[in-house]
């Protein structure tokens, strides 16, 4: 008689599909250099939305935690166990679980071992068993990969590592761009006019007014490119553009905005943000490579694609998948961008060249070579006033915003922002 080959996973009980969901978005972020959200759409399809929530969970929280986890793993194993090895995500994923998630550590390991069977399943009972029954414990102060803490020491020192490794450790409050007129929700703290912060873990959906469109989510490091080229009735050309926030902005500050993007499923996420909020803007889906506009633009914001390294406290991920070799990468085609953008200006117009990076390389970097090759273009200093209190432009009149930065009330996003006119 034939034996029966069933699927891997076919007969897993309840609670593993989420773990083999969480071991293959691990595996995505840490062995392939997937970003997690781009991986979340595949790991998590089929899977019902508790599960793929829980599987999301603690995907985040363990790469928030890593090398901590890790340290706990090799202090318990006689050899290191590879980078790569099973064994090391599936503890990862079980003790994350136990010791920051809440899971009592007999559910988390019994979801945990049917992702080793036929392979280390005593080697991870064996050491999960060790830890749990000392009482190990994560520190209080997640530790930074050793290459991010090295290089963001050698940009912007110590300090700012520590303040980054604090911000790690939690989800960062939800930050609102409120339409025009709309008052800040009870409770919520005000960083600017139109802004509004309530405590992480808020649901946005939940929250009354948004259906109607009222506000949408930003935090409020990435409300500043948009602030920062004003109200006005001209032109505008909001480039890299979904899904969509600082589109939003420039139409309700009264900007006739062509709105353009390369990816048509984020674009399709700023149409119908668009949509609810009852914005007006014109969208294309194009190549900024190849595209051009009919005329030159009063005002063109370049929110360039970038290593995303600033919003690392939402997207844990780049703390492991982004290398200097990606850096290098985005950096080339930043300068590509922003040269094609400058001939959109028109004489007398601005343009903001913003990235969500913690690389110098992707901003003050980009901006020094850019000025250097458009001599028809200067900078238009941001004034303190434009900008939340507690954070000041630099001298040449940029913006840059670091963790630790407004910590006293929840920190921000890392940001790099300069703001130019066309002579
Ligand atoms: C930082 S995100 C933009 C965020 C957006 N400005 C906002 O505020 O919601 C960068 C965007 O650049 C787009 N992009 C990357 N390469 C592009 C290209 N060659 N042409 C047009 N858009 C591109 C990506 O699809 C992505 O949506």
């Amino acid at each position: 008689m034939r034996k029966e080959v069933k699927p891997r996973g076919a007969q897993d009980g309840a609670g593993v599909p989420a773990r083999r969901a969480a071991l293959r978005l691990l595996d995505a972020v840490l062995r392939r250099g997937i970003a997690l959200e781009a991986e979340l759409v595949r790991a998590g399809a089929g899977l019902p939305p508790n599960d793929r929530g829980l599987a999301h969970a603690i995907a985040v929280e363990a790469l928030r935690r890593l090398p901590d986890l890790d340290a706990l793993i090799d202090s318990a194993t006689r050899n290191p166990l590879p980078q790569d090895a099973k064994a090391r995500f599936a503890l990862r994923i079980a003790l994350v679980q136990t010791l920051a998630l809440g899971t009592p550590p007999h559910a988390a390991i019994a979801t945990v071992l049917p992702l080793v069977d036929g392979g280390p399943r005593k080697l991870v009972h064996g050491v999960f068993g060790a830890l749990t029954r000392k009482g190990v414990a994560l520190p209080e102060v997640p530790a930074l990969p050793d290459a991010v803490a090295e290089r963001w020491a050698a940009a912007w020192g110590d300090a700012m590592v520590q303040a980054a490794a604090r911000a790690v450790a939690a989800p960062p409050p939800l930050d609102l761009s409120l339409a025009p007129g709309v008052p800040p929700p009870e409770g919520a703290t005000v960083l600017l006019p139109g802004h509004a912060r309530l405590p992480a873990g808020t649901a946005v959906t939940a929250l009354p007014g948004f259906a109607e469109g009222r506000f949408w989510v930003q935090d409020v490091a990435a409300s500043l490119p948009a602030r920062l080229i004003g109200p006005g009735a001209g032109s505008a050309l909001d480039l890299c553009a979904a899904p969509g926030g600082k589109t939003l902005q420039l139409a309700a500050a009264g900007w006739k905005v062509t709105a353009v993007d390369i990816s048509e499923s984020r674009l399709a996420r700023l149409s119908e943000n668009l949509a609810r909020t009852g914005q007006p803007a014109a969208v294309a889906v194009a190549d900024l490579l190849e595209w051009q506009p009919g005329e030159p633009a009063d005002a063109v914001l370049l929110d360039a694609p970038c290593s995303a390294t600033g919003i690392f406290r939402r997207h844990p991920d780049v703390l492991h998948r982004v290398r200097p070799a990606l850096i290098a990468e985005t950096a080339a085609l930043q300068a590509r961008l922003l040269d094609r953008a400058a001939r959109w200006v028109k004489p007398g117009g601005t343009l903001v060249y913003a990235t969500c990076s913690l690389e110098p390389a992707e901003g003050e970097a980009q901006l020094v070579s850019f000025l250097a090759e458009h001599p028809e273009f200067a900078m238009d200093p941001v004034r303190a006033e434009e900008l939340p209190a507690g954070i000041a432009p630099l001298a040449d009149g940029t913006v840059r915003t670091l963790p630790g930065m407004l910590a006293e009330s929840g920190g921000l996003d890392g940001f790099f922002i300069a703001r130019l006119r066309r002579g």
